[in-house]
């Protein structure tokens, strides 16, 4: 079986940027040479599979023979128990048009409600994670992780992605939206299918302590801007960019409140505004392009 060794260029085969932030937070220690399929160029295969499995490989697949690399993919979605699992492997369709999710939670929300499923304990749901590793000679490794909880409304928190601010972990009291990212990593369903593909592929990769963060984290900044639909996650977005102000000010291009709102004034008039888009994240495009 092919390996992975200290320095290989793995392709990670997602478009979704909030996915492709965690995962390339999960293989960071393992020193592994990690460039998603957006920055490659790669097109986003349609998924027409069924199963998790069957998208996660058609994925893969797709990326490992366009770049004649490794690729790793990740297929994932909400089962909620009282929608006999749904949306599950259509999560993503259930945002479309836009991949708007402040839309797609509201839909689970409204199909939970037709049922009769918010008057008594809180509606039940599993998120599921799996990876598929594909090598460019056609070869596959999958790899699957769950972690289940309960859904609340309305939405809370702004981290994360997706369905994040709706899904409370077993054992948790927090959303994934309201945890710091390493409260999820800890136990997420994307951590587990990792842990099982770090035990099969990355075994005699010592892992390396945890790279101090340095200077601007632009790619986690872009993929929130990038990922949010709710005004909640909008907020949490600004909060994000305070914080980023007050550590690495010194590498702010702008350094003036008149300078910040010409920024700005610019890249609302350079924003283009696909008609789908949630409005919270044309503004906080906006927002993230006055302040680099
Ligand atoms: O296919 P790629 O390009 O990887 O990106 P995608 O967003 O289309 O990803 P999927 O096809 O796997 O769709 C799964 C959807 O389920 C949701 N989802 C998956 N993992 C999640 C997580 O950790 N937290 C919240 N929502 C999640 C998320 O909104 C995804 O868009
Ligand atoms: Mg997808």
């Amino acid at each position: 079986m092919t390996t992975l060794t200290f320095g290989t260029r793995l392709v990670v085969a997602s478009h979704n940027p909030g996915k492709v932030w965690e995962i390339k937070e999960l293989i960071a220690p393992f020193g592994l040479d990690a460039v998603s399929a957006g920055d490659l160029g790669l097109a986003e295969p349609e998924e027409t599979e069924t199963t998790f499995e069957g998208n996660a490989t058609l994925k893969a697949v797709a990326a490992a023979k366009a770049s004649g690399l490794p690729s790793l993919a990740d297929d994932s979605g909400i089962e909620v128990h009282a929608l006999d699992g749904a949306p599950g492997v259509y999560s993503a369709d259930w945002a479309m048009p836009g991949k708007d999710f402040g839309r797609a939670m509201q839909r689970v929300h409204d199909e939970l409600a037709e049922r009769g499923a918010w008057s008594g304990p809180a509606p039940t749901a599993n998120f599921i994670s799996v990876l598929c590793l594909a090598w460019p000679t056609g070869e596959t490794r999958l790899f699957r992780g769950r972690v289940d909880g309960t859904l609340v409304w309305p939405p809370r928190g702004g981290n994360g992605f997706g369905f994040d601010p709706m899904f409370v972990p077993e054992g948790a009291t927090e959303t994934f939206g309201e945890m710091e990212p390493a409260g999820k990593y800890a136990i997420s369903h994307r951590t587990r299918a990792f842990a099982a593909f770090k035990r099969d592929c990355l075994e005699g990769i010592a892992a390396e302590p945890a790279r101090p963060k340095s200077g601007r984290d632009l790619e986690g900044l872009e993929a929130a801007a990038r990922n949010l639909s709710t005004q909640a996650e909008l907020a949490r977005f600004i909060a994000s960019l305070r914080d980023d102000l007050a550590t690495n000010g010194a590498d702010w291009p702008v350094r003036d409140l008149t300078s910040f709102l010409g920024a700005l004034q610019q890249a609302a008039e350079k924003v283009d505004t696909p008609d789908a888009e949630p409005r919270w994240r044309t503004l906080a495009r906006a927002l993230l392009a006055a302040s680099r």
